[in-house]
């Protein structure tokens, strides 16, 4: 997307030599890796590479043994809360499961971040949250039902759209196709391109879906040996030599997925 390319390209993430560790078992060590303003960045690698370890240490829940981490430029590791709840403010994040509160229902659960950092009446901000709703793609009448009573791919859309909460400029998401039907995949990859393209979102996505790969990343980070190994686009990615890469991009489920994309089925 408009920001990825040329020569200007502005870091709006930038991690320096991370280090995560967890007991005796090193996750990351040295760990670099930037995001452009209005790209979407695949993060791609084995299981148990700490992808969703790198988002929850980016995004501050988990803090890191060394290294640094800038967002908009600010240190977060060191920022003063108040910088640090601005900087967050700017940032919304979708999780694996979705993590709705289940004794909300999705208008209320879309209207958490707003009563958190926002000073709006109650008809503005339930106004509001149906906004975000509607934007998503969710009929109105999911607004008043709780997560229990929505399929998996409409609560990962309320998920997104509680994510969507506050006009973030960043947009985190981990998995958010896993256990979606194939449909469902598609439909929510179409979704986040056109989001991404409409509200110019910069985009650090969580994946193991080769299809959501190919239809919306810009760039690709691989995670390997406790780093980002390889960036690069996916014509980048079947250009590399690591056993891993080859596997993943090479293997027939990744031809699979070009083939598709050229065929525009995605
Ligand atoms: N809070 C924690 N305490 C101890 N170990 C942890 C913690 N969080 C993550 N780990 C470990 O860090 C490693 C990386 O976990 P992470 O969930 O980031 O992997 P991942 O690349 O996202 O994997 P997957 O693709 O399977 O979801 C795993 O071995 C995990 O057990």
């Amino acid at each position: 997307m408009n920001g990825a390319q040329g020569p200007m390209r502005d870091a709006v993430i930038e991690v320096r030599g991370v280090r995560n560790q967890f007991g005796r078992q090193v996750v990351h060590d040295g760990l670099d890796i930037d995001v452009y303003r209005g790209e979407i960045l695949g993060v791609v690698g084995g299981s148990g590479t700490g992808k969703s370890v790198l988002l929850r240490t980016i995004v501050g829940l988990n803090r890191p043994k060394a290294g640094e981490i800038r967002v908009f430029g600010t240190d977060v590791l060191r920022a003063p809360p108040a910088e640090r709840r601005a900087i967050e403010r700017r940032w919304g994040v979708l999780f694996q499961d979705g993590a709705l509160f289940s004794s909300l229902t999705v208008r209320q659960n879309v209207e958490v971040p707003m009563r958190e950092h926002l000073d709006l009446s109650p008809a503005l901000r339930a106004e509001l949250a149906e906004l975000k709703v509607a934007m998503v793609g969710l009929p109105p009448e999911a607004n008043d039902k709780f997560p229990s009573e929505l399929s998996g791919g409409m609560r990962k859309r309320a998920g997104l759209a509680r994510a969507l909460a506050l006009d973030p400029e960043i947009l985190f998401l981990d998995e958010p196709t896993a256990g979606l039907d194939p449909i469902g995949a598609a439909a929510f990859d179409t979704l986040l391109h056109d989001l991404g393209e409409t509200l110019g979102l910069t985009v650090f996505l969580v994946t193991h879906d080769l299809d959501t790969l190919v239809a919306t990343t810009d760039r690709i980070a691989v995670l390997a040996e406790k780093r980002v190994l390889v960036t690069g686009t996916m014509e980048d990615m079947v250009r590399q030599d690591h056993p891993w890469i080859r596997e993943y991009f090479c293997g027939p489920r990744a031809r699979a997925a070009r083939g598709a994309a050229a065929a525009g089925n995605r």
